[in-house]
């Protein structure tokens, strides 16, 4: 089963979103895709857990904010310069989500262009709260990348960048694109960019 419930909710996680610690392979993955992604197997069997979050997710009080009324994801700790923050966890397809706000590239093929994303608006875990850092830091203090994990899957995850994150920071990062439309499809070559943004 893929729906891995850990032992307790993180506080603050939605009622309506699966929590998933193990990515969730979506039936529109072809299998050449999902061998790519399981890094030579086109099973889709549960891979390991993700490791633990740094980050704990809070309501967003502060009415300047401009995610006011939605949720950040906060460093729990202090957090060293290049330290893996969080996984980026959720479904992992090749169909089109143009109205999800948690669609994250993972990787576009240059073949036949099909294109894998992680979608967390529908199960996922704490990565799904962080938010892009216009409006709220001056910079961004942590970035997406990805690498093979444990298991040999392709997996994004958020990694705090040079300067570190201190305890109680909220964890920010950028979308990769002005963020002015409602939503909109990074380029290509970028494969780090979360493509589906809303900002009201
Ligand atoms: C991946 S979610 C981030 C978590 C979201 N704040 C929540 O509580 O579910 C992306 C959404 O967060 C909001 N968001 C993220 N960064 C923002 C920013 N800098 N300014 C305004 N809204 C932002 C937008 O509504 C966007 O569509």
């Amino acid at each position: 089963m893929y729906q891995c419930h850990p032992p307790k909710l993180p506080k603050n996680w939605p009622t309506d979103v699966l929590y998933l610690n193990t990515p969730y392979f979506h039936p529109s993955m072809s299998d050449d895709a999902l061998s790519f992604v399981r890094g030579g197997s086109s099973k889709r069997t549960p891979l390991p857990p993700s490791p633990h979050s740094l980050g704990m997710i809070r309501p967003i009080m502060d009415r300047s904010h401009p995610a006011h009324g939605q949720h950040g994801l906060f460093a729990a700790r202090k957090i060293s310069p290049r330290t893996l923050i969080v996984e980026y966890i959720g479904e992992v397809h090749s169909d089109e989500r143009p109205t999800s706000d948690y669609d994250v590239s993972l990787h576009r093929f240059a073949g036949n262009g099909e294109s894998i994303g992680v979608d967390a608006s529908n199960m996922g875990n704490e990565a799904r709260f962080v938010n892009d850092y216009r409006g709220i830091r001056p910079k961004p203090n942590a970035e997406f990348a990805d690498r093979r994990a444990t298991g040999g899957d392709l997996r994004m995850g958020i990694w705090s960048l040079a300067d570190g994150i201190r305890k109680g920071d909220e964890i920010v990062v950028s979308y990769g694109k002005d963020l002015v439309t409602l939503t909109w499809r990074a380029p290509y070559e970028s494969s780090y960019s979360i493509f589906a943004v809303a900002i009201h």
